[in-house]
Parts: structure tokens; sequence; C-alpha cells
């Protein structure tokens, strides 16, 4: 076992998560942080299709309980939609990547959007996917997602159209994801989002731990590296943690046992 490390050795190789040592973590020293798609959910081609096993709702609610109320979200997908697949769970939350938020004492703060220039956008995207079957467009407040999953070759086609809508606007910011571009009208991100939690209680003064699979995922793992944070990426690709979980069903089993071992030790 090696003890927690900020930063994996630079060389992009993290060290499986089996070898870090969940014992150097405390319930209530320990401020939990999770992506949602690729880490707590499988990826589907469907993204209403997801589901969550309900084990892994007992483990959150478990870490939740013993953690003190230490546990968040950390997604670009809505809070409505993470309030729905988590039921009857109701986590703290920062959605829409960063663009909204859930405090833990249930007050919510939002960036300011601009939803003129994201309507412009959603009339030129529409357009493309009116021309490409299997292309969707998913609207959330302050973003727009345009979804290549079902038409992997039109990869190219769809970041042209994007970059063609966006048009160098200052205000629109585009992200590539797993098989999808999102274009946010509003300035933040994950690790904005959880630096703001990280100033509010519970989490305060906690060693912030982080678990996504995607490159939206990577300016997060940076940004607690400073706080001596443990990040977990979740399969495979280039990453910036410093530990990784071969699969989602590998590190959800990674957070039942987490609860686990908090309980018999406290
Ligand atoms: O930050 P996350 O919780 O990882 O959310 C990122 C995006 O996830 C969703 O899209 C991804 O998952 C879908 C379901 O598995 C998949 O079909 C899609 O190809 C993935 O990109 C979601 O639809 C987006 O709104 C999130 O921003």
């Amino acid at each position: 076992m090696i003890p927690l490390i900020s930063r994996n050795n630079m060389a992009g190789t993290p060290e499986p998560l089996a070898k870090l040592d969940k014992n150097a973590l405390h319930p209530l020293e320990v401020a939990i942080f999770l992506d949602f798609d690729g880490t707590l959910a499988d990826i589907a081609e469907d993204p209403a299709a997801v589901a969550v096993p309900r084990q892994t709702i007992e483990a959150l609610a478990r870490l939740e309980k013993i953690t003190g109320g230490a546990v968040a979200i950390v997604t670009g997908r809505p809070i409505s939609e993470i309030d729905y697949f988590l039921f009857p769970l109701n986590l703290p939350i920062a959605g829409v990547h960063g663009l909204e938020r859930r405090g833990a004492d249930g007050s919510m703060t939002s960036v300011p959007t601009d939803e003129k220039a994201l309507e412009y956008v959603a009339d030129h995207l529409e357009r493309f996917r009116d021309r490409n079957e299997g292309i969707f467009i998913e609207h959330k407040q302050g973003s727009i997602a345009l979804h290549y999953r079902k038409r992997p070759e039109l990869e190219s086609a769809s970041k042209t159209a994007v970059h063609e809508a966006v048009n160098g606007h200052a205000g629109l910011h585009i992200l590539n994801g797993k098989k999808v571009i999102e274009i946010k009208a509003g300035k933040a991100t994950k690790a904005d989002a959880l630096k703001a939690f990280l100033k509010e209680h519970p989490f305060t003064g906690r060693i912030p731990l982080f678990a996504g699979d995607d490159v939206t995922d990577e300016d997060a793992f940076v940004a607690i590296a400073g706080d001596r944070g443990v990040s977990i990426k979740i399969g495979d690709g280039k990453t910036a943690a410093a530990y990784r979980a071969d699969s989602t069903e590998s590190f959800r089993s990674w957070l039942d046992s987490l609860a686990g071992m908090f309980e018999r030790n406290n």
C-alpha cells in the first residue's frame, strides 16, 4: 500500500486504485466528489437510459451519513436529472459543468449565461441534426450538447458544425466529452464548483477526493492536487489523476467497500 498522493508520476501513469491506502482516509476528514456518467452510471447510447445500481445508491447514502454529509456530485448533467437517477437521495450537486450548484444546505447558485448566443447556436446545430440522422441535441439551462455516439463517423463534421455555430463568440465555451460536444454559455468549470464546495460546510478543511472518467474532469483533478487531494480516473486515457479504476463497475464496488471500511472503523 502507498499513502495518499496528490499527483501521478507526471508520466501519465496513475497507480491502480487498489493501491490507495483506504485506511489513510477518515470519514470526517474527507470530502467526496463524484462525476456521474462513466463514474457512477455506465455509459449508454441514450443519455436518458442510464441507471445507477440500487447498491451504489445505498453506498452513497451510507457515505453521506458517515461523512456528515460530505458527498457531492459534480456533473455535466442538470441537477434535476441527477436527483431523478439517484432517487431518493438529495445530495449537494454541481450541474452543467459548474453552471449551477446546490450546496449542502440546499441553497442554489448559478453562473450568468448568455442565452441569446445559445439560441443562435441551437438553431445552427438543429439544422445540422436535421441533415444527419442519429445526431442528438440535448438542451440544458446554459448549455447545449451535440451527441454523435450513434454516428461516430460524424465526429469531425460535428466539431466543424459547432465551431461554425460558435464562431469565436467570447461568451461561449466548447467542451469535448465522450462522443459529445458541449457548448456552455457561461464561464464555469467543474474545478470552480469543487473549489466553491470546499469553502462551505461540511466540505471545508477536508481532503478532497474526486473521481471522474472524462477529459472534462481533468481540470478538477489538477485543481485538487494543490489541496493534497485524491484524484481517481475511471477507465483508460491520459490523465493527471493519481489513481485509476479499470471500470465504472470496479469503481462502484470500491465505493461500496469504502463505506464498509468507514463503518467498521467508526
Ligand atoms: O460530467 P458527467 O456526469 O460525466 O456528464 C457528462 C455528460 O454525460 C452525458 O453524456 C455522456 O453519457 C451518455 C450516457 O451514457 C452518453 O450517451 C454520451 O455519449 C456521453 O457523452 C450527458 O448526456 C451530458 O449532458 C453530460 O454533460
